[in-house]
């Protein structure tokens, strides 16, 4: 590799923390060597105390090793020059407490020794870019822990950096914030941006890293692709939408005979956690609902995107949001991998088609390759080491990212869901042992063990747990209806709970402390014919819209009347609303007494006082 093709190149790092006396106390990281490609995202992992820092900080120059020998941007990391092209999101931001969003980005802006101009239009590109635009204004000091971390990471984009080290940047986020700061990540890199970053929530860093290099005790224990090192060689997946019965029936039927039937998995997808919550603010926010704290960021700052790429305008974190989540809402048991996303391209793709080992040079001679073909959007189906499923071979056009067209490759390979199966494996793996796991999108998961039969749910013990039992013979019997596997997203005027309420027809207004409004519509189909409507201004308590009934027998308190008196100190005889008190019980047959129509006198003449 030649010094451009690298970003960061360390050998034999080492960091020895010594005690009072210069005896060594800690070795933080030993014997360390390390190789971050340009354009890279390098995910450096490891638990608590493992050298992650250390290392870190090493890179940034703010430590010198013990021993070895280290290079950044081609000089030594301590070169005062190299800053300029480096961004920094550390741990915990040390951001002036006082200061407001803007005046932050402006205070270092001129640090870096942007011009004026330039500051002020990045400090608006960036506070929208995290989605702070709402708190530009506001004092950083009063900010959430997750709009620090967006406000940090505006900082350490301020200088358009050649090389961006991050530091956790998705603790503390929220799942949309950490779903913005991923699809960044994504976006930068696919811009030739080189990324460090460090992470103790793996599946972050998992799908964004191309590298990774992991460490424990300070030393290197695993490192290299993080697609080479993710994946498992030894099952193949394929995913297909829902077929007939008698089509799984057939595909299981040639599945066995040549896998054990309890090596046979057929589950239905689960959504991931991540993607129904992104979905529920997706919802949430299409509603209107309003949040005093962060917002969905945009797209990437126009001063980060590279020149010669302007052509991938899609490609922006706001548009990627809705690109990833659609893709993982057609696919929800791909994971979002880092390769997965980096490497997407306009999805006219209807086969997909991966296999680690078709990847790497020399992979097409190795039959025995798991390969996994799934459908855009729909169907995974993973099949054993050594089944015909070496495609590379008979195929070499197909691509090594999952985006050939579906006519390209394989015309038997096509995604046609009743014979997928049987004619991506026709029968000639010689290896019974491997685990081969089918799924169909959004309907049904199957599980078969080896040797088994699969018509028996006693028999076959890995069969799972969901929806594939409620057909009580195991023998792929598909629900008709998956309605139950649907997400139901809930809906606020649903959970505003019309008809169950004391006063049901009241369109309420509910907020959540400090940041969101859900609003139900009037239930028109109350049904309590025992009620009658009251003055909305005789319902203190609640909004003036609300159109609330009380029962016929309700009484008006004196604290009611004491609040109506505090609303409506002068009420003009002939209003409305003197006409409806008119037909209430007058005063005196409350029982005030007359130290209490003294007290609301004197509350009249306080607020005219007041108000004067
Ligand atoms: N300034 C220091 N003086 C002495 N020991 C230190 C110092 N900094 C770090 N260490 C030690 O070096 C080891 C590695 O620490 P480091 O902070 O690099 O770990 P880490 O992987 O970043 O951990 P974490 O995930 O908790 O942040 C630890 O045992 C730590 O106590």
């Amino acid at each position: 590799m030649s010094n451009e093709e690298f970003v960061i190149k360390g050998a034999g790092l080492q960091k020895t923390f010594k005690d009072f006396w210069g005896r060594p106390k800690v070795k933080a990281i030993q014997n360390i060597d390390i190789t971050v490609p340009k354009g890279s995202i390098f995910g450096l992992l490891g638990p608590n105390g493992a050298g992650k820092s250390t290392l870190l900080k090493i890179i940034l120059g703010h430590l010198y090793p013990t021993a070895g020998r280290i290079q950044v941007l081609g000089k030594d990391p301590r070169d005062v020059k190299i800053k300029q092209k480096m961004g920094y999101l550390p741990e915990r931001s040390y951001l002036y407490k006082n200061l407001t969003a803007t005046e932050t980005l402006h205070y270092f802006g001129e640090i870096l020794g942007l011009d004026k101009k330039q500051i002020k239009s990045r400090t608006e590109q960036l506070l929208e870019m995290v989605g702070l635009k709402n708190a530009i204004h506001r004092q950083v000091g009063q900010f959430s822990h997750g709009m620090t971390r967006r406000m940090g990471l505006a900082q350490a984009l301020l200088n358009d950096p050649e090389l961006l080290i991050l530091d956790e940047p998705t603790a503390g986020l929220d799942p949309v914030g950490c779903r913005e700061v991923k699809d960044l990540i994504l976006t930068l890199g696919q811009r030739g941006k080189t990324i460090l970053l460090t992470s103790h929530l793996l599946a972050d860093v998992e799908d964004v890293a191309d590298d990774l290099l992991m460490l424990f005790g300070g030393s290197v224990q695993a490192s290299g692709k993080a697609k080479s090192l993710l994946q498992d060689q030894d099952k193949t997946r394929l995913e297909f939408p829902n077929v007939s019965k008698a089509t799984l029936q057939k595909t299981l039927a040639s599945l066995k005979t040549e896998l054990p039937s309890t090596s046979i998995n057929i589950t239905s997808p689960n959504q991931s956690l991540e993607d129904y919550f992104l979905n529920l603010v997706r919802t949430s926010t299409a509603k209107g609902e309003s949040t005093s704290g962060a917002s969905a960021g945009s797209g990437v700052a126009d001063y980060l995107k590279d020149d010669s790429d302007q052509s991938s305008e899609s490609l922006v974190a706001g548009d990627r949001i809705q690109e990833s989540g659609a893709t993982k809402e057609l696919n929800p048991q791909i994971s979002q991998s880092n390769t997965e996303q980096k490497n997407s391209e306009p999805n006219n793709s209807k086969l997909n088609i991966q296999n680690s080992k078709l990847d790497t040079p020399g992979a097409a001679d190795v039959p025995s390759a798991p390969t996994s073909v799934s459908t855009a959007g729909s169907t995974e189906f993973h099949s054993a080491p050594n089944s015909d499923l070496n495609l590379k071979e008979s195929n070499p056009q197909i691509s090594q990212n999952n985006t050939e067209p579906e006519n390209s490759a394989n015309s038997d390979l096509k995604p046609v869901p009743s014979n997928t199966t049987d004619e991506s494996n026709p029968g000639t793996a010689d290896v019974p042992s491997a685990t081969t796991s089918v799924s169909t999108a959004g309907s049904t998961e199957f599980h078969s063990a080896p040797n088994s039969d699969l018509n028996s749910k006693e028999s076959n013990p890995q069969i799972s747990q969901n929806n594939t039992e409620k057909d009580t013979s195991a023998n792929c019997q598909l629900p008709t209806d998956n309605s139950d596997l649907k997400p139901v997203l809930s809906n606020s005027t649903d959970e505003s709970n019309p008809g169950t309420a004391d006063v049901p027809s009241a369109p309420t207004s509910v907020s959540t402390a400090g940041s969101t409004e859900f609003h139900s519509e009037p239930n028109s189909n109350s049904e309590n014919s025992d009620l009658k409507t009251v003055p909305s201004d005789l319902k203190p308590v609640l909004s003036n819209s609300t159109q609330t009934k009380f029962p016929d027998n309700c009484q008006l308190t004196t604290e009611n009347f004491n609040q109506q008196a505090d609303q409506n100190p002068t009420l003009p005889e002939d209003t409305p609303e003197a006409k409806a008190l008119g037909s209430l019980p007058p005063v005196p047959k409350l029982g005030l007494s007359e130290h209490e129509q003294i007290s609301i006198k004197m509350k009249k003449i306080k607020k005219h006082i007041h108000r004067t």
